[in-house]
């Protein structure tokens, strides 16, 4: 097998998605701050691939990240409402030093979990709710500029500019994913901006794989499953990472399907 993988917030939603649909095709790294139950970790995975550690804990990170060849960075505070402290101690401090220890090490990949709320004042009062429904092609595509909806999102907006130095200074390949709205099971029920952004369990799982598997050298995408409801666009995801989701919250909507 090839050199393991580093997936920092292992313990939360995101990370149990991953390693619940590819907890097998990759050797593994699995660091969170919590201590991870047994259920949550892969059979294969031993004790010594486990960390309990904070992502600011620069030498518990390059003990984690040494040897590694893809970084899956997802540890962090993912509340919206999350305060200017945590966010500016865990998703930025934090993300800057997994990105130090990663380019230290010699990392070739970097996968960051961007969010949907780095971007959430596109949204604004003349666009929704029309741009939440089929009919309508605003999209935003990982071009445009940052614009933020709260300091969350300021924080996610921040990693992507760290990820942008540390691929430009040090040529570790970037993947910023922008990831929609992960519920499992089904999209969100009366929520129609969530189920516009919806990231299915196993698609996101996929999603993070391709992150692994392909090639690239500076990107940020969208990560949302393939939904007729949309104002992200996944052409880019699907074209430099061969993303290919299957999951569509089209398939639960209402029975008049009138997509409102
Ligand atoms: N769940 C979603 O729909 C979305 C999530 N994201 C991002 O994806 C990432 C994961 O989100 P979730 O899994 O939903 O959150 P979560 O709260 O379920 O998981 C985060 C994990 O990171 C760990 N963690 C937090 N701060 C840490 C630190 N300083 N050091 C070490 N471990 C730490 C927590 O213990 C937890 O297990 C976050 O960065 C979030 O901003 C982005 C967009 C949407
Ligand atoms: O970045 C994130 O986004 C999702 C979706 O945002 P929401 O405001 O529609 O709930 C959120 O659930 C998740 O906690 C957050 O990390």
């Amino acid at each position: 097998m090839d050199d393991p993988v580093l997936l920092t917030g292992a313990g939360g939603r995101v990370g149990q998605a991953i390693l619940r649909h590819i907890g097998t095709d990759y050797d593994w790294r699995l660091l969170d701050r919590e201590p991870l139950s047994d259920d949550k970790i892969p059979e294969r995975v031993g004790d010594e691939a486990v960390y309990a550690a904070d992502i600011t804990d620069r030498e518990a990170v390059e003990e984690a990240v040494a040897g590694v060849r893809a970084v899956i960075h997802l540890a962090g505070d993912p509340r919206p409402e999350a305060p200017w402290n945590s966010v500016l101690q865990n998703n930025i401090d934090g993300t800057h030093t997994v990105l130090e220890a990663a380019a230290e090490a010699g990392v070739e990949k970097f996968a960051f979990a961007s969010s949907n709320h780095a971007v959430g004042s596109y949204e604004t009062e003349d666009r929704t709710p029309d741009m939440y429904r089929s009919h309508d092609k605003f999209r935003l595509d990982g071009t445009e500029l940052p614009r933020p909806s709260n300091l969350y999102g300021v924080s996610k907006a921040t990693g992507e500019i760290l990820t942008r130095y540390y691929h430009d200074e040090y040529g570790i390949s970037v993947v910023n994913v922008r990831i929609g709205n992960l519920t499992e099971g089904h999209p969100p029920i009366d929520y129609e901006r969530g189920q516009a952004m919806w990231l299915s369990y196993r698609d996101c799982a996929h999603l993070f794989s391709r992150c692994i598997e392909a090639d690239y050298d500076f990107e940020i995408v969208y990560g949302i499953s393939n939904n007729d409801r949309k104002y992200y666009s996944i052409d880019r995801a699907k074209e430099v990472l061969g993303f290919d989701p299957i999951d569509n919250s089209a398939e639960f909507e209402d029975e008049d399907g009138d997509g409102e």
